[in-house]
């Protein structure tokens, strides 16, 4: 587990540093876009602070020199208890985008998301992992049809998995996007969208005078909400509306969903947040849950989900697994979520991080600091497997500050 200089980017040792560093490569539009979190942000900055709350028991001499951090995901043998997950439109940050983070995560061995709203198509970003096991997080249209399709070409693909996205209704009010007038630059593409699908979704979205623009984000500012969709002053429904969709329920959609994914992928939701809903996914046959709140940029003042987690975890009671997102920002915050009950963990904004300092490079670089700070918080901590890692290892400290064993 040594380690010297030259197996370092002395730039950039750590998560926060990639952070400062990406803070300045980047535009002003991208970078608020990618780093905020809905309304004060303050459930954005919880994700990250909740870790601080926990602290790790360490055992001492039990034999670490074969420590594996490998865990079974999708039929695959991923190197570290973490994969990247989806967000959108990560050429923003890089011209390698969403194909650079395939590759990056092909080579690190480590399970990727791809957002529906990529600016890289499916079937590139597939070829590109092979033979990395991929997930498709899927935004339900209220059109069935443009989801169907998007389902079936990622089972062609190859996609392991769909990850539904729960946590959107309606989309958080994200001031600084609403102030930027966010935009995705015409040289870029929603690339899992033909034009032909685009002409669709603007006549589905029809609504008196008003169209949509799938391409070009338009900003839904000012603007108000019409039957759960942003509106403009001017009666344009933006692209936006099209991620957001009130629709949604268990009953109709959880059914819907896994005959369209069937055989070949599973059906997950991502953005649970509480016991009950926990107990809803299991009920409702979901292949696993993601505890997740969107990075903080959906509903301010939800519970950090390292703080949600425990109550997942205990109401699936192991019938599925439980991941979870949400402020990982070293190795030891992984370590933390996997003692707590999760199976394993997802990171959004250190890849796009990443991709800004150097694309692919940068996340390769992501994914081996977050790999080299797993691997040597389970050897300090006495652990030489993942299945270890349990509660045992944690205690927490209280409004107190008195520190106890869980
Ligand atoms: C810029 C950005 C875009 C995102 N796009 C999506 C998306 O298209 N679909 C989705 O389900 N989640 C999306 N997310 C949420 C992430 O999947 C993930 O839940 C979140 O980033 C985890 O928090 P973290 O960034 O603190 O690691 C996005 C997050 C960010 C920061
Ligand atoms: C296109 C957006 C709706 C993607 C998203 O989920 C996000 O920005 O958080």
């Amino acid at each position: 587990m040594a380690s010297n200089s030259k197996d370092h980017d002395l730039n950039c040792l750590t998560i926060n540093e990639l952070e400062a560093i990406a803070h300045d490569k980047m535009d002003k539009q991208t970078r608020d876009y990618y780093n905020e979190g809905a309304d004060s942000g303050s459930t954005l900055r919880e994700n990250i602070s909740a870790f601080s709350k926990y602290r790790i028991r360490p055992r001492v001499l039990r034999d670490v020199s074969g420590v594996d951090t490998s865990v079974n995901i999708f039929g695959h043998k991923n190197s570290i208890p973490m994969g990247v997950a989806p967000t959108a439109m990560q050429c923003l940050a890089h011209s390698d985008g969403e194909t650079g983070t395939a590759h990056a995560c092909r080579d690190m061995n480590v399970a990727m998301g791809l957002s529906s709203f990529a600016t890289k198509s499916l079937e590139e970003v597939a070829e590109a992992s092979r033979p990395n096991p991929n997930v498709l997080q899927l935004y339900l249209f209220e059109d069935r049809e443009h989801s169907l399709k998007l389902i079936n070409r990622a089972k062609k693909a190859g996609f392991k998995a769909v990850f539904l996205t729960v946590d959107t209704p309606f989309l958080g009010r994200r001031n600084l996007e609403l102030r930027n007038q966010f935009k995705l630059p015409p040289h870029f593409q929603v690339a899992n969208f033909s034009q032909q699908e685009e002409a669709a979704l603007q006549d589905e979205a029809v609504d008196g005078e008003s169209k949509t623009s799938s391409r070009n984000l338009d900003p839904p500012n000012p603007g108000h909400y019409e039957n759960g969709k942003w509106v403009s002053p001017s009666g344009r429904v933006t692209f936006h509306s099209h991620a957001a969709n009130p629709t949604l329920n268990w009953e109709r959609d959880i059914a819907w969903l896994k005959e369209a994914c069937k055989p070949e992928m599973e059906v997950w939701v991502k953005g649970i947040a509480t016991g009950e809903d926990a107990i809803l996914a299991v009920h409702h046959g979901v292949d696993g849950v993601v505890v997740s709140n969107h990075g903080g940029r959906q509903l301010n003042g939800a519970l950090a989900t390292l703080d949600a987690l425990p109550e997942v975890v205990e109401a699936v009671q192991g019938k599925i697994p439980v991941h979870v997102d949400g402020g990982i920002r070293h190795g030891t915050d992984v370590f933390k979520a996997l003692a707590l009950g999760a199976d394993f963990c997802w990171v959004g904004r250190p890849a796009l991080w990443g991709l800004a300092y150097k694309g692919e490079e940068g996340v390769k670089l992501m994914l081996k600091i977050l790999s080299d700070e797993i691997r040597l918080c389970m050897g300090l901590a006495g652990v030489v497997n993942v299945k270890e890692i349990s509660k045992e290892y944690l205690a927490k400290i209280d409004k107190s500050g008195f520190v106890a064993k869980l």
